[in-house]
């Protein structure tokens, strides 16, 4: 299933947040959102997910979601959300028993994601017992769960250290090549954004229009930490967004 955006716009009462934003998801495409602070990314994703409607445009679903999807449009959220006093497997199966899955159906989901995202040996720890980047790991894992059509992810990695960071690229990658998945990806790190991205949406300032559609064929495995390629990306990025990120930071001082 591709999601496509179909000249968005957006406002909080007389406040203009998005403008005319179209662009699309393909299925098995991860699309990265990056922009200034207060552009309108995190709002583009609730907007993408239905948890709110645009005021203007439309956010089209296009095809049927994979086979066994339980929900189409899942989070991932920058602080995991996870019930600390749910084991890992606790965690997930909740997920499923909201529709009905339990039993031998839902142990052998969770065995699945728990060994996409190599946490199998993790299945009866509880979260305290966790690092950061694992947390994170069992929250995509509970995402994968429900097979998504689309993942939405906001800022997934920024709660975590930078080389944890590194290690959650490098397996969201792994899990990615062996199968791949769908997903809207806002973060504020361009690095980030050029390892993930199969096609990076550069926002403006708000109100967020698209300013640039970067396209990166590389495979994802082939994205490794230092590349000048990516470098060479990554610095128009910046070039791009220098000046608007300067302003975004000063106007938020200002409020
Ligand atoms: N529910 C809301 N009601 C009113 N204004 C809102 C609401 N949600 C967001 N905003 C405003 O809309 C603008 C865009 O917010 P949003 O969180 O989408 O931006 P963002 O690009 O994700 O920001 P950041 O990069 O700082 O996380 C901001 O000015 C924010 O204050």
């Amino acid at each position: 299933m591709d999601i496509r955006l179909d000249a968005i716009s957006h406002s909080y009462g007389g406040t203009e947040v998005l403008r005319d934003i179209s662009l699309d998801i393909p299925t098995g495409k991860i699309v990265c959102f990056v922009g200034p602070s207060g552009c309108g990314k995190s709002t583009l994703l609730r907007l993408i997910g239905g948890l709110e409607r645009a005021t203007k445009g439309r956010v089209l679903q296009l095809g049927t979601p994979p086979a066994g999807c339980l929900n189409p449009l899942t989070y991932v959220f920058q602080d995991f959300a996870l019930l600390p006093w749910r084991t890992v497997h606790g965690n997930i199966s909740l997920v499923l028993e909201d529709h009905g899955i339990k039993g031998t159906a839902a142990d052998a989901i969770i065995s699945d994601v728990l060994a996409r995202t190599k946490l199998s040996d993790f299945s009866n720890a509880l979260p305290r017992q966790l690092s950061g980047g694992m947390k994170q790991r069992v929250a995509i894992a509970r995402a994968l769960a429900v097979k998504p059509a689309v993942m939405l992810m906001d800022e997934p990695l920024s709660a975590l250290d930078s080389q944890t960071r590194e290690l959650l690229m490098d397996d969201l990658v792994g899990l990615w090549t062996r199968q791949p998945f769908t997903a809207a990806y806002v973060t504020h790190n361009l690095a980030e954004a050029v390892r993930l991205g199969h096609r990076i949406a550069v926002l403006s300032r708000r109100p967020g229009e698209i300013r640039e559609m970067v396209e990166i064929d590389m495979p994802l495995a082939d994205r490794s930490h230092g590349n000048p390629e990516l470098e060479q990306i990554q610095k128009h990025l910046w070039d791009m967004m220098r000046d608007e990120a300067r302003a975004a930071d000063e106007e938020l001082i200002d409020v």
